[in-house]
């Protein structure tokens, strides 16, 4: 399977240029959302993850409270990569009986993995290509803040635990600019993806 990882840091326009591969019937698999399934309520990770932060880490409803996880990784890189060396696994794990379910379920001929993590994580292995969504950093701030509940500061901090905006620019092999209007994204997005259906269906 000719699988694309689509990445970019928190607010970058992941979603809006996933939105738009989806569009031509493209399967995308989502990291993010992998990662929320291996901390759901009876995972072996949720039970690692209070015994080593307390009991206080979960709601009352026994789900992970994920604000006051947030809170503690994002303050501390040690916490932090404590999570990641649990978690990242796991999520890669998921990800990969994940694209093997949906294998077919749509027309295109490739599938898309959206990761913010991409690269830090390692999932770069799993995919043929790279394409990073790129804005400048102030633009990420602004459009991250405005979106979440999350401060400035709270996203600084976030963006401080990503790769740095270049580091991840020298991974790609394309660049969706996404410093200008949603519509500029799209036709950007349509101008590779039959770039992509070519690559993924060209004779060996
Ligand atoms: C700390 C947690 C509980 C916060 O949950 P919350 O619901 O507030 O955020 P969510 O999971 O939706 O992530 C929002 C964004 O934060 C950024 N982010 C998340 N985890 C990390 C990380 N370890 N390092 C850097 N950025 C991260 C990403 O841009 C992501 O899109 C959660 O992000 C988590 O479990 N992170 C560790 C697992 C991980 O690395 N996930 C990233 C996908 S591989
Ligand atoms: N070209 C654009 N013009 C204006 N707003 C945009 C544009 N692209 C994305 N946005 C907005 O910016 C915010 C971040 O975009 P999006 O959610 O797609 O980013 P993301 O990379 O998926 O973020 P995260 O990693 O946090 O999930 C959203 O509110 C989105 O509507």
């Amino acid at each position: 399977m000719f699988i694309v990882g689509l990445t970019g840091g928190i607010g970058s326009g992941k979603s809006a240029a996933a939105a738009r591969f989806r569009h031509h019937d493209v399967n995308v698999m989502d990291a993010d959302i992998a990662a929320r399934v291996v901390v759901e309520p009876g995972r072996p990770a949720l039970a690692a993850i209070t015994e080593h932060f307390g009991a206080d880490i979960l709601l009352e409803n026994g789900e992970l409270d994920r604000a006051a996880l947030r809170k503690q990784v994002f303050d501390n890189p040690e916490e932090r990569r404590w999570l990641e060396q649990l978690t990242h696994p796991l999520i890669r794990e998921e990800i990969i009986s994940s694209l093997n379910a949906s294998y077919k379920t749509h027309s295109a001929p490739y599938a898309i993995l959206e990761s913010p993590l991409l690269v830090e994580s390692g999932q770069v292995a799993l995919v043929q290509r790279v394409c990073v969504v790129d804005i400048p950093e102030e633009l990420q701030l602004a459009r991250a803040t405005a979106r979440d509940s999350n401060s400035a500061e709270q996203i600084r901090k976030i963006m401080a635990a990503q790769l740095p905006r270049a580091e991840r620019c020298a991974q790609a092999h394309d660049i969706l600019d996404n410093s200008s209007s949603l519509e500029a994204l799209n036709a950007q997005v349509d101008a590779l993806h039959a770039q992509y259906v070519q690559l993924a269906t060209k004779p060996e």
